[in-house]
């Protein structure tokens, strides 16, 4: 198993090429079921979570080819890649490939759009809390499915296609609006969704969606009205830039110190993080194509946050604002308000050094003057980036273990922190 190696007490200083959303990419490629027709995705990531998907999508038929490794010399890894479902083989998606990641669950809406019936395996994901898909299933049968659950899969059947109708999410779900989304699009008449998710990857699905003839309105507000089509064609999208990769690294220049810029990305994805940051006294500075983060010395001050659905405060940034925190010069409150078990991290970062105590769903972070590096392990995702900021800031030598999390969602992440200046080494076995 890979494990991440960090010798701590450098700045960042340089630039970062920031990648293709993860969380938009995935949606995406699932749309690519919607049509027999071509849907080529611009600025895709090399993620395991990619790959991953690959796999599942082959599995139902789709044909995946690949451009280019490399669209630009200076960019990221992106590369554009070509996914053709011709044919569907196999509505079936099985417990082997679905219970490795959260997204996959998703081709529920379009096999059961195109073809009238779906059985997928219920999902996996980061255990950041019990992750339910009652909302799915809720909002599927407003549309007119008929769905069992048994011996862990969803059963679900629409045999003279979806039907229109109206559907009021009880509490904001980021999937259960893509899949609404994406099954609306073919369905009978107009679909009202109401508490829909406003996150940028939903509004980016909703223009590729667009893109291949959908009929939208409304996306990026709590209200999006589809008008279904017979059909959807192919398209040419290009993934919209990775907002939490984007807050990740611009947290990790807060910590180090340092200038760096965050290139291909946008502070309109993140708005709420990034004031956050500059109150915590990093200066971040939009560009042309960009952000600019820079701390120059001086303290880290204490800020408190309470995470919310997009435009608040991203709960997948909140490990790695944790993180940041745990130097900070004072007491800060950080509040997880959309997953009840999204604190795996707090052990971690105390074999740093960190002081941070739980109640409820609030951790409270004492900054320390010093960390000092140890060996941590990766718990989920965001977890494991949060142990990465700190053991950057922290003296001494810091290795993360279970580095497979990580790769999930971060591309070339040694490379990228490596080339500001930072020592980090990824050992392989
Ligand atoms: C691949 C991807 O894009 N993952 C993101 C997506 O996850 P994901 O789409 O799984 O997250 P949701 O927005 O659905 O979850 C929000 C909350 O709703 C609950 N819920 C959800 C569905 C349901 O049927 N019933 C239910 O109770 C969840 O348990 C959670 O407490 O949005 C999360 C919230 O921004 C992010 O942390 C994840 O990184
Ligand atoms: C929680 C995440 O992913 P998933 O929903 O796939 O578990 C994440 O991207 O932080």
């Amino acid at each position: 198993m890979d494990r991440i190696r960090i010798v701590g007490g450098n700045p960042l200083n340089g630039v970062i090429p920031i990648s293709g959303a993860k969380n938009a990419a995935l949606p995406l490629m699932i749309a690519s079921l919607l049509t027999d027709d071509t849907l080529t995705l611009e600025n895709l990531p090399h993620l395991a979570d990619v790959e991953q998907l690959q796999r599942i999508l082959g599995n139902h038929g789709v044909d995946i080819a690949v451009v280019g490794r490399r669209e630009r010399q200076d960019s990221a890894y992106a590369r554009t890649v070509h996914f053709t479902a011709r044919t569907i083989v196999d509505t079936t998606a099985p417990y082997e490939l679905v219970s490795k990641m959260r997204a996959s669950f998703w081709v529920i809406g379009p096999l059961l759009a195109r073809m009238g019936e779906a059985k997928v395996s219920l999902p996996g994901g980061c255990a950041i809390g019990t992750r339910p898909v009652d909302l799915f299933i809720e909002g599927l049968q407003h549309l007119g499915a008929e769905i069992t659950i048994e011996n862990g899969y969803v059963d679900a059947r629409a045999p003279k296609g979806l039907i229109g109708g109206r559907y009021v999410f009880p509490k904001v779900s980021v999937g259960a609006t893509h899949v609404m989304l994406m099954a609306a699009t073919l369905a009978k008449g107009q679909t009202v969704i109401d508490n829909a998710a406003r996150e940028p990857e939903v509004v980016d699905l909703a223009n590729c969606l667009i893109a291949m003839g959908a009929k939208i309105s409304g996306a990026g507000t709590s209200t999006i009205t589809i008008d279904g089509v017979a059909s959807l064609s192919g398209a040419r999208h290009r993934v919209l830039p990775d907002r939490i990769e984007t807050g990740t690294y611009a947290m990790a220049v807060a910590m180090t110190g340092g200038d760096v810029l965050l290139e291909n990305t946008s502070d309109t994805l993140l708005e709420s993080a990034l004031l956050a940051l500059s109150r915590t006294g990093a200066e971040i500075i939009p560009e042309q194509g960009g952000i600019r983060v820079r701390r120059n010395g001086g303290d880290i001050l204490p800020v408190d946050i309470t995470t919310d659905p997009f435009p608040g405060f991203p709960t997948d940034l909140q490990a790695q604002f944790m993180g940041l925190m745990t130097r900070a010069n004072g007491i800060s409150h950080i509040t997880e308000t959309i997953f009840e078990n999204r604190f795996m991290h707090v052990q971690e970062l105390a074999r740093l050094g960190a002081k941070i105590s739980l109640s409820g769903q609030t951790a409270t972070v004492t900054g320390v003057p010093v960390l000092r590096g140890a060996p941590v392990m990766a718990t989920d995702l965001r977890a494991s980036v949060s142990l990465v900021i700190a053991g950057l800031a922290a003296e001494g030598e810091t290795v993360v273990n279970r580095v497979y999390h990580l790769d999930r969602g971060f591309e070339r992440l040694e490379e990228k922190l490596t080339n500001c200046g930072a020592v980090v080494e990824r050992i392989s076995g």
